[in-house]
């Protein structure tokens, strides 16, 4: 815990900074299990909005996971803390008045809600990547769900892990055979439904 501390307020702040990118900063939060598609959407989002002129950032869990929380394993304390760090890092990035992108399983309620938290209201977008268990496993881009039913990944999400599903996210996408780019631009229509885009 770190005591003595005075907040500093800078002259160029959030408002500024979002004014000199002409975006409005949010975080655009994908959840859901494994090979359900977060980073495969979120990046084709990305690209769209990139193009449209948006500043914008990928925060990817397994890229995330080389660096800045490349000590924590997947214990649900560490996930707890991966999560954690990931919405403290998004808000820098949306106080630099960039739109962030974060693709993680966060597999918990609680800590999705405490993310919303730490962003202020209304910067933070829930995306339930909706993809059944069976479809996942039947993608398995990575081969980790086959080690995980031998046994070899005994904490694995779906499998031997739990993953709770958000009640209310902002944007629902149910995978009824849709491709990937389908699901972007259901993204960016609900994104200018919502307000976050003109
Ligand atoms: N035990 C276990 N459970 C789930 N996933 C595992 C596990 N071990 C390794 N992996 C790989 O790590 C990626 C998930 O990392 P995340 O940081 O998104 O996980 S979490 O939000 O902290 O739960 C996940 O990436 P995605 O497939 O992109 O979701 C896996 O590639
Ligand atoms: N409708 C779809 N949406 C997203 N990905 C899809 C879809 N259909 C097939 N895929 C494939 O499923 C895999 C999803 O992997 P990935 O995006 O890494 O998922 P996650 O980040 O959730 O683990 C990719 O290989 C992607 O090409």
């Amino acid at each position: 815990m770190s005591t003595n501390l005075t907040w500093h307020q800078h002259k160029i702040d959030k408002a500024a900074r979002s004014q000199a990118n002409g975006n409005r900063p949010f975080v655009l939060w994908f959840t859901g299990l494994s090979g359900s598609g977060k980073s495969t959407i979120a990046n084709i989002v990305e690209q769209k909005l990139h193009v449209a002129g948006k500043s914008t950032y990928l925060l990817d869990g397994d890229n995330i996971r080389h660096g800045l929380c490349g000590d924590l394993g997947f214990s649900d304390k560490d996930r707890v803390e991966n999560i954690r760090r990931i919405a403290e890092v998004s808000k820098l990035f949306v106080d630099a008045g960039v739109i962030v992108l974060t693709a993680f399983i966060s597999p918990f309620r609680a800590d999705r809600n405490a993310a919303r938290h730490i962003l202020a209201e209304g910067e933070f977008v829930e995306v339930f990547v909706d993809t059944p268990l069976e479809e996942c496993e039947k993608r398995d881009p990575k081969g980790l769900y086959k080690k995980a039913r031998k046994g070899d990944i005994p904490d694995f999400t779906g499998i031997g892990s739990a993953y709770e599903a958000p009640t209310s996210p902002e944007i629902h996408l149910t995978w009824k055979g849709q491709n990937e780019i389908t699901a972007a631009d259901e993204v960016i229509a609900q994104l200018k439904t919502l307000g976050y885009l003109a």
